[in-house]
C-alpha cells in the first residue's frame, strides 16, 4: 500500500550529515554521503546487503566515528561530544534494531519498565504504569502487559520492542531492518504500526531496509545508498523511474522474485 505522505518541513531538519566517509583498512564503505533527516518525516535508507547502512546508523548514534565529515543530530555533532553528552543524547533516539531482543526471564511490562527504571528514576508507580500502559496502547498489545516474550508472536514481540523504544519518548526513531524475518502480513502490520508512531509521537525517522513494499508505504522519500553514495533520492518513483540498471535490478528482484 502507498504512504499518504506527511507534510515535511524542509527548513527544520533533526539530523544533517555532510560529505561523511567511512572505511574498515581498504574496504571504503561510505564515500561521502550527505543526508538530512527533516523535522516528522519517514525517511527510508534502500540498499543492498553490506553497502553501510547500518554503519550511516551507528556513526549517527555515535557507536563508530566518522573518518571525514560532519555528523550533527539535533543541533550536536555527535564525534565531539563527551561520553556523558553523547548518553544524553541517545536517550532522544530510540534504536529499533533487528537483535534489540526482549528480555525472556521478564514479562511485557518488567520488560518496558526496564529503561524508566534506568534512566526515569524520578518516576513514580502511578507514572510508570501509565507510561507502560500507553505505549502498550499505541502498538496495540495492551492485553499483553503479564504475558512472557516467549507467549508471543515474532511481529508482536517486534511491537513490544518498538514500545520499550517509545516508552523514552524519543525525538528521532531509528528503524533497522525492521521487517526482517517477518511474513508478509506481518511485515504489513509493522509497516502501519510505523506510520502510526510518527502520526501519534511527531517522531522523525529514518527506516533502513531492502524491503520495497516497505519503502513505498512508510517514506516520505526515499534515498538509495549505491557504492558508499546516496545516488538518487525522492518520492518512491522519482527513485525507481530510472534506467539505471542497478537500481531496476535492485527493483526487479524485490518484486519479482
Ligand atoms: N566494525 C566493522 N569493522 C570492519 N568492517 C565492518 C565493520 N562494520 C561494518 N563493516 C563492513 O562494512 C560493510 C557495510 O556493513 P553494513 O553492516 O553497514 O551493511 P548493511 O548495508 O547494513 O548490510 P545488511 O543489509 O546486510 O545489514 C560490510 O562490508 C561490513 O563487513
Amino acid at each position: 500500500m502507498e504512504k499518504k505522505l506527511s507534510p515535511i518541513d524542509s527548513s527544520n531538519h533533526v539530523i544533517s550529515i555532510k560529505g561523511l566517509e567511512k572505511s574498515f583498512g581498504d574496504l571504503s564503505v561510505l564515500k561521502g554521503v550527505d543526508l538530512e533527516l527533516y523535522q516528522g518525516e519517514n525517511l527510508v535508507v534502500l540498499g543492498r546487503s553490506g553497502t553501510g547502512k547500518s554503519v550511516l546508523i551507528k556513526v549517527i548514534s555515535g557507536l563508530l566515528k566518522p573518518d571525514k565529515g560532519v555528523v550533527n543530530v539535533l543541533g550536536q555533532e555527535v564525534d565531539k561530544l563527551t561520553p556523558k553528552d553523547l548518553q544524553k543524547l541517545r536517550l532522544k533516539i530510540g534504536f529499533s534494531f533487528q537483535n534489540s531482543a526482549l528480555y525472556d526471564s521478564m514479562t511485557v511490562r518488567e520488560n518496558l519498565e526496564f529503561p524508566l527504571v534506568r534512566n526515569s528514576k524520578h518516576l513514580s508507580r502511578a507514572e510508570k504504569n501509565s507510561a507502560i500502559e500507553s505505549v502498550l496502547d499505541a502498538v496495540g498489545l495492551l492485553q499483553a502487559i503479564n504475558q512472557m516474550p516467549s507467549e508471543l508472536s515474532g511481529g508482536q514481540r517486534k511491537r513490544i520492542g518498538i514500545a520499550r523504544t517509545l516508552i523514552m519518548r524519543p525525538l528521532i526513531m531509528l528503524y533497522d531492518e525492521p521487517t526482517a524475518g517477518l511474513d508478509p502480513i506481518t511485515s504489513i502490520d509493522i509497516n502501519n504500526l510505523i506510520n502510526e508512531v510518527q502520526e501519534r509521537y511527531n517522531t522523525s525517522s529514518i527506516i533502513i531496509t531492502h524491503d520495497l513494499t516497505c519503502a513505498k508505504s512508510t517514506g516520505d522519500r526515499i534515498m538509495m545508498l549505491l557504492e558508499g553514495r546516496f545516488e538518487r533520492q525522492g518520492s518512491f518513483e522519482d527513485v525507481f523511474n530510472t534506467e539505471d540498471e542497478r537500481i531496476k535490478t535492485f527493483y526487479n528482484y524485490n518484486f519479482t522474485t
